[in-house]
Parts: C-alpha cells; sequence; structure tokens
C-alpha cells in the first residue's frame, strides 16, 4: 500500500511543471509525488516534483522505504550515513541528494533517470532481435569502471550491483543505490546476504567468505557479460544451481563478435578467487581500456562544446518570448491608465531597456565566441594543458564581458537584464558550494532572494505563474559541471595517473563507511520486511495456493536433500516453469538464514551478559 498519494500522474514534464500542488500534502515541505515507478525489494519508488530544485533538476526519485520499528539510534545513524554518502558527486554515481524520516518510513531522495535502468534497455534489445555494438558496451563500461573506482576509493561499497541498479541518462550511466544496503540493513554481512541478487553475487559471497571491493567486480563482469550477451553470465533452473555454477562453473566467455581485449577483461573480472581479480583501478589502466578512454573523451569534448552551443540558443529564445510576454502585457493595461508624466518614464526606461538587449547580444555574442574557442583550445590541447588553467580562463572572459557590460550600463543607470544576469551567473559560477544540498539553497538565495524589485514587478504582472526563466548559457556553464563534463574531468585523471581522483570533491574516506556500520546491530525488522515483500511477490505471481504449496515442498525437499533433479521433476508437477519457483527457494535460503543471524545475536548477547555477570563477579 503507498503511503503517499500521488498528485496526479502526468507523462511529460511540460504538465508537471505546471502542478501547482497544494502546501500541505508536499513530503517534507518540498517533494510533491507525481508517479509511482515501481516497487523493489526495500520500497516503493515514486517519481516526485522538488518544489524547491534549481532549473532543470525538478524532478527526482523518491524511495520510500518502511522502516516499522527502526530505533532512534538506528535511525540517527542511517541519517549519518546517508549525509556522507550525498556529499560523494560522480558523473556514473546515481545522486544521492537526502533522506529523512516521514510517517514512518526512511525516503532517500536521488537523482531522476528519464530513461530507466539498464535491464529495462537490455530487455527491450532482446526482444527486438538486437543487441550492443562493442564501442556502446566500452563505454558504459568505462563509465561504471569509473564510478566504481570513485567509491572504492573511498571504501564504500555496493553489494547489489546488478542490471536493475545501473540507470540511463542520456546515454550516460548511473550506478544507482550505493552504500544503501549496509545503511538500510544495520548490519554490512547482513547487507551482502539480504540484498545481493544470486546472479551477480561472487563466489566468496555465495560461500560467506566476506566481501570486499572485488566482490562488487564480480558483479560489474556479470554485468559486462549481460550487456554482450543479453542474458545472466550464470543462469541455472533455481537458486542453488545458480549458486553452484557460480562457485564451482567456469566463467563464461565473450561470442566472437566482441574483441577478445574485452573478453580478456571480462575473464579479469571473473576470476573466482578475489585476490587474482582484477580491481577497477588496475582495469582503468589496462591499454585496452585506455585507448577507448582516451576517444571517448575526444568524443564527449565535442558534445559538450554542441550541447552548450544549442542550449544557449533556447535560452535566448526563452528570454525573448518573455521579453515580448512583459511588453504585451505593459502595453496592454498599464500604459493606458498612466499620467503623461509616466508614460515619458516608460518611454525611458524602454529605451534603456532596448539599449540593454542590444549590450545583451553583444555580450552574448562575445561569450559564446570565447567559449567555442576555450572549447576548440581545450580539444586541442587536452593532454597539456589542465582543466583548472582553462576554468580560469573562462573566469577572466566572464570577468571581461560583466566589466564591458557595466560600464556600459553605467551612463544609462538602469542595468538592464543582461547585467543582472551575467552578475549572477558569475557568482553562481565562482562560489557554488559542492554539496548538492547547499548547493540548491545557495542557487535559490542567488536567484530568487537577490531578485530585483523591477524583476518582482515583472513576475507579478505575468498571467500565470512561470517557472524562472532560466539562465541556461550561463548555469551550464559556471554552474556545476555537466556530466559529460565530469566524466571527462576523471577519465583524464584517471589517464594521467592521478589516483586520488582529484576531480572528485567528495573526501576520501580514510575509514570504510561499513566501519560505522559494522558496529550497529542487526536491522531484523529491515531484513524481515524485505523477506516479506519477497513472499508477497512471489504469492502474487504464482497464486497463494500454488505458492503454499511450492513453498512447503521445497522447505522438506531441501531437509531431505533431495537432488536437483528430482526437484525439477517435482516441482514441473505443481507449476507449469519450475524456473518460477526461483524465489521460493531463495525466499527459504533468506529465512534460514535470518533464523541463523538471530540465534547468533542471541547467542552473543548471553554470552555478553555471561561475561558481564564474570566480570562484576570477579
Ligand atoms: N533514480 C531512478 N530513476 C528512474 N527510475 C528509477 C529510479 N530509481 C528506481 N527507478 C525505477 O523504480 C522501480 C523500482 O526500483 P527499485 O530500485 O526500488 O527496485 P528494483 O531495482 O526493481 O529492485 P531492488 O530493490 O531489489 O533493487 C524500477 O523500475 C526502477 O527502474
Amino acid at each position: 500500500m503507498p503511503k503517499f498519494r500521488e498528485l496526479g500522474a502526468p507523462k511529460c514534464r511540460d504538465s508537471l511543471n505546471t502542478t501547482t500542488p497544494d502546501q500541505n500534502s508536499l513530503i517534507a515541505k518540498r517533494y510533491s509525488i507525481q508517479q509511482r515507478l515501481g516497487r523493489g525489494s526495500f520500497g516503493t519508488v515514486y517519481l516526485v516534483r522538488d518544489t524547491k530544485a534549481a532549473f532543470g533538476e525538478h524532478l527526482k526519485v523518491l524511495k520510500e522505504i518502511p522502516v516499522g520499528g527502526l530505533n532512534p539510534n538506528e535511525t540517527v545513524q542511517a541519517t549519518q550515513e546517508a549525509q556522507l554518502l550525498s556529499q560523494l558527486h560522480h558523473p556514473a554515481i546515481l545522486k544521492f541528494y537526502t533522506s529523512f524520516l516521514e510517517r514512518d518510513a526512511f525516503c532517500i531522495i536521488t537523482e531522476y533517470c528519464e530513461d530507466r535502468d539498464l535491464d529495462c534497455k537490455l530487455e527491450e534489445l532482446r526482444v527486438a532481435g538486437q543487441s550492443l555494438s562493442e564501442k556502446q558496451v566500452t563505454e558504459w563500461l568505462i563509465q561504471l569502471l569509473l564510478g566504481v573506482h570513485y567509491m572504492h576509493q573511498r571504501r564504500i561499497l555496493h553489494r547489489d550491483l546488478k542490471a536493475k541498479n545501473i540507470f540511463l541518462k542520456r546515454n550516460i550511466v548511473k550506478i544507482g543505490d550505493f552504500g544503501v544496503s549496509c545503511l538500510l540493513m544495520g548490519s554490512c554481512d547482513l547487507a551482502t546476504t539480504f540484498t545481493g541478487t544470486p546472479y551477480y553475487m561472487s563466489p566468496e559471497a555465495l560461500s560467506h567468505r566476506g566481501y570486499d571491493s572485488k566482490s562488487d567486480i564480480w558483479s560489474l563482469g556479470c554485468i559486462l557479460y549481460e550487456m554482450c550477451c543479453l542474458e545472466h553470465a550464470f543462469e541455472g533452473h533455481n537458486f542453488l544451481s545458480v549458486v553452484m555454477k557460480i562457485v564451482e562453473g567456469s566463467s563464461p566467455c565473450l561470442p566472437d563478435t566482441y574483441s577478445r581485449e574485452l573478453n580478456s577483461i571480462m575473464q579479469s573480472m571473473l576470476e573466482k578467487d578475489p585476490l587474482s581479480r582484477i580491481s577497477a583501478a588496475d582495469a582503468l589502466r589496462t591499454k585496452f581500456i585506455e585507448e577507448n578512454m582516451q576517444s571517448i573523451k575526444h568524443k564527449f569534448s565535442g558534445l559538450t562544446l554542441r550541447d552548450r552551443c544549442s542550449g544557449g540558443n533556447t535560452a535566448q529564445i526563452l528570454r525573448a518570448v518573455r521579453k515580448v510576454h512583459l511588453q504585451t502585457l505593459r502595453e496592454r493595461s498599464e500604459v493606458q491608465k498612466m499620467t503623461p508624466r509616466e508614460r515619458m518614464r516608460l518611454r525611458k526606461l524602454q529605451a534603456a531597456d532596448e539599449e540593454a538587449r542590444k549590450l545583451k547580444l553583444v555580450a552574448e555574442e562575445k561569450y559564446q565566441e570565447n567559449r567555442l574557442r576555450v572549447q576548440e583550445f581545450r580539444s586541442r590541447n587536452f593532454q597539456k594543458v589542465s582543466v583548472d588553467v582553462l576554468n580560469e580562463r573562462e573566469e577572466n572572459t566572464a570577468c571581461q564581458i560583466q566589466q564591458v557590460t557595466a560600464q556600459r550600463n553605467t551612463p544609462t543607470e538602469h542595468p538592464g537584464p543582461m547585467g543582472d544576469q551575467l552578475c549572477t551567473s558569475e557568482s553562481l559560477g565562482h562560489d557554488i558550494p559542492e554539496d548538492p544540498q547547499s548547493a540548491e539553497a545557495y542557487y535559490y538565495e542567488e536567484r530568487f532572494e537577490s531578485c530585483s524589485e523591477e524583476e518582482e514587478e515583472e513576475e507579478e504582472g505575468e498571467e500565470a505563474p512561470e517557472e524562472p526563466v532560466p539562465s541556461d548559457t550561463f548555469h551550464q556553464t559556471f554552474g556545476q559541471d555537466s556530466d559529460l563534463e565530469a566524466m571527462i574531468k576523471h577519465m583524464k585523471n584517471v589517464l594521467e595517473g592521478d589516483s586520488s581522483g582529484a576531480a572528485s570533491v567528495a573526501p576520501e574516506r580514510s575509514e570504510p563507511l561499513t566501519a560505522a556500520q559494522g558496529t550497529r546491530g542487526i536491522n531484523c525488522t529491515m531484513v524481515k520486511s524485505r523477506i516479506q515483500r519477497m513472499r508477497e511477490s512471489v504469492c502474487q505471481r504464482l497464486g497463494g495456493e500454488t505458492f503454499q504449496k511450492v513453498y512447503d515442498y521445497l522447505k522438506q525437499a531441501r531437509d531431505r536433500s533431495e537432488s536437483e533433479g528430482h526437484i525439477r521433476e517435482a516441482l514441473s508437477r505443481l507449476v507449469d516453469r519450475p524456473s518460477d519457483c526461483f524465489e521460493v527457494d531463495q525466499l527459504l535460503y533468506y529465512e534460514e538464514l535470518l533464523q541463523d543471524s538471530q540465534n547468533t545475536t542471541c547467542f552473543d548477547k548471553a554470552q555478553a551478559g555471561a561475561g558481564l555477570t564474570e566480570q562484576s563477579g570477579s
């Protein structure tokens, strides 16, 4: 049952922008639910509109996770860890904005990826009888490696990497839920056990020999295979046969349509022994990946240039349309009511506006010219020139334009829209905080609270409430780097051997995130709710009665250690497709593990109690 009410489910961006929710229905005083995106093993996922977001970031995703009896300590720790996650920024990592507790649910707000997840994409290809080119696979693999490398450097493990957790946004892949499983489960061991999807789980995780960064790499190897072959790297009729294949079977090879080099990378990711398995850092240093990274970097540089140009045009058109609209309003209603003196003042104002408009065009042309020059310069000299130097040039260029503008505006004593815009954008570019939340708050202060009276009047004059007209060009250019630019920076750092990931803005952690989490007790509520959800989902699929029959049979069969062949035969008498019982098998496995972990916890508690008694006695 969804706890949050949808405010309607408009499908397109335009209609979402016109939604004006009642303040009381806002979640955490800022999010309005637009649409339910789906339901995962932890909770329900909604598309929300953030009423306080910066331009272009209105659509976000809210994951609502029922926490039941989460105790206050666990809640505080989960919130603190979520705070850490929100400080991480990488174009290949789904942006984790914030988290909060609302109506007995732990809510996580993340970036929205309109192109859905990789699992959906691969399914579409499968159905259409198509496949991904090696170029595309390699491009996504590089992005994934960069994202995983960034998180591993900060000692954060994913623990549940799978095609469903990888999202697509304008052909950039974004890994979702990094660090989230641990955050929710309270215990990292438990997180691995209960969140890992068997198809992607490493041999060491399945045989309870621990989970480390190499286990994430195994999952990435499985995803690489899936991108090429559109099927799981390790398939089986039931849960246990998949487990056996992963632990004991040989790793698969890519078909001949893919290069030996790509296959070789995949083989090194699917090494059974984690010690022999390649790390993300080493994979990024292989010749094959380095060469591909170079060419992707050049392609991306070209793309950012084109985006800028088209973005600039759109912004100019939007601003021009808005001006015309305002002028019409003034002419229609206000002018008629004015005294001659006021009319004269208006004429002067219009002349000043006209002047400002001309100046604005000149400045924008100049600005674009400079941007193009900088970009050309950048792509020609990428190897030699550091991004910092280029940024300095950009800032200087902007400063020059700003100075020219200020000078030209002074005589009219009417700064006009151009001056304002450049000032605002300029300051946005300089001091924008790196933490997205602070950045958002900052952006708002800059854009709205610094609004001049004149601008406010203009807003009032408009008929319908409107989103503030964006200064796209400037926001994109001086504001936070676009995904492509950020990706270029990360590639550049890796290629230049900057192992610290200098493009990163988040602190590197000396202590693993998992260390803090390890001290927490097991969040049994969360585990139980995960099991309950799984039970509901299988029940729905098989039907209640069949589910119960399959469940009872499998429980007894596992106790009697019946052979897989025998189990399959028995299952085929109960259901049309025995593979549909895969999750029942997994459910039984989870229930057993939960029982074991609860026994262990009770045992540990009893021992701790005994220890205390002994100590106090001695
Ligand atoms: N940031 C996002 N942008 C777009 N769609 C999303 C986003 N996050 C989740 N979704 C969609 O919402 C649905 C549920 O996602 P969720 O991650 O909760 O579950 P899942 O990945 O299907 O399963 P699990 O919880 O086991 O990982 C999926 O269809 C997913 O594609």
